[in-house]
């Protein structure tokens, strides 16, 4: 990009992102996050791997993201590539910190355990008794948490992040302190033993209620009650503590089997006046600033006029379907593969009093095929797959479905792109780009790619000829094709 398009690109952003912070902050009261004006500098630059550019300017960021995505969707001709919308306090954004935990230095051994000694009768002194004897004589190590260093599983242990929500990093920082004392073994990735594999945080932007997800090498979790209730003193702005348990040796973070250990096993959020349950295992965009960006942008962009049937495919929870239902379609349908996170989906609909939307847990493959087989009608398709982009089935149903709008969200543009090739030439012509700053200081990048069919677009433009233009001085002169 040349210097002049940068800056007129750069001076088009900063009004861009003005009237969107606009709209995010008017609706959403800011937090105590938000509120950090200045830019901290970040300690573990150098070591941590999750954000890349976190030294450099966020002006100079976005201009970077600015150039990769006017590059990466150069092929698609016609097409409007606007400015990247930034954050208006890019940082403490995070509100899911996940942090694995692994043994560090070797300690020096524990004192001797006491064994169950007499007059130990309630259940939590006899559950201690049991802690200490399993403590007693094990080797001890310092207990990691953080983040990974790039490219490997080596922690690097983040005291301080300028990008994760502060009360979660509270928890994961509390969790650890407790472990020993509930002999909480940290994982042994390499051997598959130790207990407490990693903590996941969820905190509601609007509703600062926070959900902890502990997960465990194995099911038995004695003591978890009194953990839950220390936890819960140290960190008086946790409500929910769910137990997941993980037993397979995988980079997969989360296992099937959970229990609630206390509160409702849920949070609720609100993001574009509605509120969202947010269970453990389900997809909740990690920037909820940016979010309500993210989603106003791609509503607007569907232009719904109260007529439509809306598909939202990769729906998640809904957020995006439902934010459709209020505003404008006349009727939403999401499909998401994930069971819990379409039985959330029906949940917001059911709290939020949203009566024009449906939720089916299907492969969005499957159920696009089965719509174009059945000749279902559908008007705009809103999709948001995961970072792997859609599979060529879907995308071929979508087609053979033919809605006259398709707004395709996506966090991996390279993959986008190369779905929105296949959809160029299955008759779809890409319209307008919209880049949202989801991940600032990282090299994440967020897109809105507006479709319409090529043939549905066709413009008239009215062109006034004269005869003399045409070479026909002689009005009585018939024009022939030729002279046309
Ligand atoms: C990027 S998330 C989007 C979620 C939602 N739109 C949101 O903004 O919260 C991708 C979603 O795709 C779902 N998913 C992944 N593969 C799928 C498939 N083959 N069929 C249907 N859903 C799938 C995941 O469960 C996840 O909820």
């Amino acid at each position: 990009m040349t210097k002049r398009l940068q800056s007129e690109r750069a001076s088009r952003r900063a009004s861009a992102n003005a009237e969107a912070s606009e709209q995010a902050d008017s609706s959403a009261p800011r937090s105590a996050d938000a509120d950090a004006l200045t830019a901290p500098t970040c300690p573990h630059a150098r070591q941590c791997g999750a954000c890349q550019h976190v030294e450099q300017p966020y002006d100079l960021q976005l201009v970077h993201k600015d150039a990769r995505v006017a590059d990466l969707f150069s092929g698609f001709r016609g097409a409007e590539v606007r400015p990247i919308l930034g954050m208006e306090h890019p940082y403490f954004y995070r509100n899911k910190v996940v942090s694995p935990f692994a043994p560090g230095k070797k300690l020096p051994p524990a004192p001797g355990g006491k064994g169950a000694q007499a007059g130990k009768t309630t259940r939590g002194e006899r559950n201690r008794a049991a802690r200490d004897r399993r403590a007693a004589g094990r080797p001890r190590h310092e207990i990691l948490c953080g983040m990974y260093a790039a490219g490997t599983h080596r922690i690097v242990p983040t005291e301080q992040c300028v990008v994760e929500n502060q009360n979660a990093k509270r928890v994961i920082q509390a969790v650890r302190s407790l472990m020993p004392r509930f002999g909480m073994e940290p994982y042994r990735e390499d051997a598959g033993s130790g207990f407490l594999r990693h903590a996941v945080v969820r905190v509601g932007h609007t509703s600062g209620e926070v959900l902890v997800t502990l997960v465990t090498n194995g099911r038995e979790f004695p003591g978890s009650r009194a953990f839950c209730r220390e936890l819960v003193k140290r960190c008086p702005f946790v409500t929910s503590v769910v137990q997941n348990v993980n037993e397979r040796q995988t980079n997969v973070i989360l296992g099937e089997r959970e229990q609630t250990l206390y509160g409702p096993g849920f949070i609720l959020d609100e993001l574009c006046g509605l509120s969202f349950r947010i269970s453990s295992q389900s997809f909740y965009q990690v920037n909820a600033v940016q979010t309500e960006v993210l989603y106003r942008t791609a509503v607007e962009l569907a232009h719904l006029t109260g007529i439509e049937h809306v598909v939202d495919a990769y729906c998640g929870t809904g957020t995006i379907g439902l934010v459709a239902a209020k505003h404008g379609a006349a009727h939403v349908t999401g499909v998401d593969s994930v069971a819990s996170a379409v039985r959330d989906a029906r949940e917001n609909a059911r709290h939020n009093g949203v009566g024009n939307a449906r939720f089916v847990a299907e492969d969005a493959g499957d159920f696009m095929r089965r719509c174009a087989a059945e000749g279902e009608p559908v008007d705009v398709v809103l999709m948001d797959p995961p970072r792997a982009g859609a599979s060529a089935e879907f995308l071929d149903a979508l087609s053979a479905l033919a809605p006259a709008r398709v707004v395709y969200i996506s966090c991996n543009p390279e993959t986008q792109v190369r779905d929105l090739a296949r959809l160029r030439d299955s008759g779809y012509a890409v319209r307008i780009v919209q880049p949202v700053d989801m991940f600032p200081h990282t090299d994440h990048i967020e897109t809105v790619a507006v479709l319409s069919r090529k043939s549905a677009t066709k413009t008239f433009i009215p062109v006034t000829v004269s005869p003399k233009d045409m070479g026909l001085d002689e009005a009585k002169a018939q024009p022939t094709y030729e002279n046309i």
